[in-house]
């Protein structure tokens, strides 16, 4: 049996659709345009390349975007004195620091420079506290679209039983807490765990979120099992590059549902970031929230 592919690119264009006529009522009837800002601090290929993207839907969502560009040379403080400026910006509802920063930058400090209502990768430490203890917050864009997926795909998750590969501050954790309030019940995974293959053959979902091409085998997969595969992986081959995810494809023969690489987990990022942005707009108006589009 093959797996159902999880089209992330279609329900992420869907959201998007979704996001963009909230905003035109937004500006028909209130005269607000939500805004994006996104800071990239230097010359990082991919993270240019993902920055010209969101700028992209940003405005085909009909929100205004904001980039600003700083080089490597530039200093933490210059960092956060920009920060401080959107802070204070009211046509500014969301902001992104691109990561990663450069390594002579403290990534904490920056991230909690920033306005947590104006938080949309809600990496601040008050939407990390807020989440964590279930309460109302800006929610990590990548968990929020594996979460979207998974409820589009199940109905409802509770009481079965989630692995989460990985255990960064972006995707991992979050994660887990997103599975917590869903009912799951949560293992989280990383390069500790003993028996990784055992432990993922438990998974009702397993979610990859490791940075190794391929690592999750087909073997470790429970038959019908629903996968999300966060990883995105640049592999040379033949001498041209591709993405691939963390999870090996042959693993679609014993998966019940899988997500591909690309257009998968990726898209979904970038729509939820939009959907945040929006979230961010209405509750710093005292507007009623869209439906559908927060965790
Ligand atoms: N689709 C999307 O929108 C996004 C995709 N990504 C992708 O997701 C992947 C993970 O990203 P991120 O969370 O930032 O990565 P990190 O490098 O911050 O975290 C990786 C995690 O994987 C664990 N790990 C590493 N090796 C192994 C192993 N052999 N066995 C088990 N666990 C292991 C690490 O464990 P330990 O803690 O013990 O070191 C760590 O917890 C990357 O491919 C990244 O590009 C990230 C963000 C968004
Ligand atoms: N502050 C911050 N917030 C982030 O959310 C953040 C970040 N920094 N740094 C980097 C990671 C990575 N990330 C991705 C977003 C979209 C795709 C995406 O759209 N992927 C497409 C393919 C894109 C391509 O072809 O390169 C896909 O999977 O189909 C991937 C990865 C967000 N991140």
């Amino acid at each position: 049996m093959s797996a159902k592919m999880i089209d992330g690119r279609a329900f992420a264009e869907m959201l998007r659709e979704q996001v963009s006529l909230e905003v035109a009522r937004l500006k028909e009837n209130h005269g607000i345009t939500p805004g994006l800002a996104v800071i990239l601090v230097g010359q990082n290929p991919a993270s240019q390349i993902y920055v010209r993207n969101k700028g992209i839907q940003t405005k085909a969502a009909g929100m205004a975007s904001f980039e600003h560009r700083l080089p490597d040379t530039a200093r933490q403080a210059d960092v956060i004195a920009l920060i401080e400026r959107l802070n204070a910006d009211p046509t500014v509802h969301g902001i992104l620091v691109q990561l990663p920063l450069p390594g002579h930058m403290n990534t904490e400090a920056i991230i909690n420079a920033v306005d947590p209502s104006k938080d949309v990768d809600g990496f601040h430490i008050s939407n990390v506290g807020l989440l964590s203890t279930g309460q109302k917050a800006m929610v990590p864009c990548t968990p929020l679209g594996c979460l979207l997926l998974l409820r589009d795909h199940h109905g409802s998750l509770t009481g079965l039983n989630a692995v989460i590969v990985g255990r960064s501050n972006i995707v991992g954790k979050p994660m887990a807490q997103l599975l917590i309030t869903a009912d799951c019940t949560v293992t989280i995974a990383h390069s500790r765990t003993r028996d990784l293959p055992e432990l993922c053959r438990r998974a009702d979902i397993l979610i990859a979120a490791v940075g190794r091409p391929g690592m999750v085998k087909p073997d470790w997969i429970k038959p019908g099992a629903t996968v999300i595969d966060v990883g995105i992986n640049r592999i040379e081959e033949a001498s041209r590059s591709r993405l691939v995810g963390d999870v090996d494809p042959n693993a679609a023969q014993t998966a019940g549902a899988i997500t591909p690489v690309p257009g998968g987990v990726g898209p979904m990022t970038i729509a939820c970031l939009l959907a945040n942005t929006l979230t961010a707009c209405c509750r710093t108006h005292g507007l009623r929230e869209p439906d559908g589009l927060a965790a």
